[in-house]
């Protein structure tokens, strides 16, 4: 049964405007919610205005219940609200009032939403409608977001911007006549924050995650179904693309008469670009790899990943963020040995992983900038003598 979406956007809605008064409340919690939620019980009225001028007044109905019925949701159905207005009001009611209830209750859900991290192998989600895809989920709680990623600035603003640009441009899409999607590729050595930068963007964008293991997809009709039980406003992400062979095809004519009985690179670029990534709305696809020279120049073709984003080694920049979140240690009010740790890191090759390692070690920033010294200065000697 589909649910009806105004009794849904109302009862989120109403949450906001419980006052003292309200007598009697319903309580509930699910998994995919942060918090408890709170509603009008049986014949409980709330009131609302528009302006500060129109009241309104909402009233929540509901059946009595027969007993044998008690707790069966078939009567889920016969519950509604009562919204009740003079009738020289409707063309208002009807034209802002009702889309602004339907607005904030999105905003309340978004911020309510728990990001889940989907993968395959876990079993099928007994909370939702996968078929069998054989998807099963978690709560992600990975804690990276734009705040804890030690990245160039500017490359931080620029898919901080990316991102918001590509949710608000659903009416941009259609016009264009493209697929409501994005793709980007991150690439770049281990341990530079391919996977935190996921993490981030899936905790900003409230976005789940399906990290889906292309070694256990075994032909184009087995993507086709895994790729279509994902939901709307979700991001795929396949990582180490490079190191899967079945989809580096390197120059080589696919053979037809197996097209669809095995994954091949043109399937999963049907995905990207072809019919099929028209199916569902709002949907980011991640490729990470650490070397982009080995990937087939297919994939890399001009509008075939959108945004290619580099995480490279750390730099002075990025040490003042790790420095921040790690020892507490501000720009503005910098320690003594920063300067001369963020000299020896814009000279050397090291990783914001292996920062953070060093930075973890201690909450002595003395003890631990001095030990990061001598670790970055051995690291460089070590690199020049070869
Ligand atoms: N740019 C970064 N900003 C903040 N923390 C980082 C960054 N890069 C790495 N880290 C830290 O190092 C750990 C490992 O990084 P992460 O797994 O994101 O790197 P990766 O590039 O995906 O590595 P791999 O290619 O091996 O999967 C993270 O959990 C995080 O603590």
């Amino acid at each position: 049964m589909t649910r009806n979406q105004v009794y849904d956007a109302a009862e989120v809605y109403l949450q906001t405007k419980i006052n003292p008064f309200t007598e009697r409340l319903k309580i509930s919690k699910t998994p995919r919610k942060k918090n408890i939620s709170i509603a009008m019980d049986k014949g409980e009225e709330i009131t609302d205005t528009i302006d500060n001028d129109i009241k309104l007044k909402w009233r929540f109905t509901e059946p009595e219940k027969k007993q044998k019925d008690e707790y069966h949701s078939a009567n889920d159905s016969k519950r509604w609200f009562e919204l009740v207005f003079d009738k020289k009001h409707k063309d208002t009611v009807m034209d802002s009032y009702l889309p602004y209830v339907f607005a904030r209750a999105k905003a309340i859900q978004e911020e309510e939403k728990v990001v889940r991290l989907y993968t395959r192998g876990l079993g099928d989600d007994e909370n939702d409608n996968r078929g069998s895809s054989g998807w099963g989920s978690i709560k992600m709680e990975h804690p990276s977001n734009f705040g804890t990623m030690a990245m160039d600035p500017e490359l931080k603003r620029m898919v901080i911007d990316d991102l918001d640009r590509f949710v608000r441009r659903r009416e941009f899409y259609k016009r264009v006549g493209k697929a409501w999607k994005r793709g980007y590729l991150l690439y770049g050595p281990p341990g530079t924050g391919k996977s935190s930068l996921i993490a981030a963007m899936a905790n900003y964008l409230k976005f789940d995650v399906y990290d889906l293991e292309l070694s256990g997809v075994h032909s184009n009709c087995d993507l086709r179904r895994v790729l279509l039980s994902a939901t709307n406003r979700s991001i795929m992400v396949i990582e180490d693309i490079d190191c899967c062979a079945k989809v580096q095809n390197r120059g080589r004519e696919p053979d037809p008469r197996s097209h669809n009985n095995r994954l091949t690179l043109s399937g999963l670029l049907n995905f990207i670009d072809g019919l099929w990534s028209s199916c569902g709305d709002e949907r980011i696809i991640v490729f990470t790899t650490n070397h982009k020279d080995r990937l087939d120049p297919a994939l890399l073709r001009p509008g075939r990943m959108d945004v290619h984003i580099h995480m490279s080694y750390c730099t002075a920049k990025g040490f003042d963020i790790l420095d921040s979140n790690y020892l507490g240690i501000h720009e503005s009010n910098p320690h003594h040995l920063c300067k001369e740790v963020k000299g020896l890191i814009e000279s050397t090759e090291v990783t914001p992983a292996e920062v953070a390692e060093e930075l973890m070690k201690s909450d002595d920033a003395n003890g631990t900038l001095s030990k990061g010294l001598s670790i970055s200065s051995r690291k460089r000697r070590s690199r020049m003598i070869k």
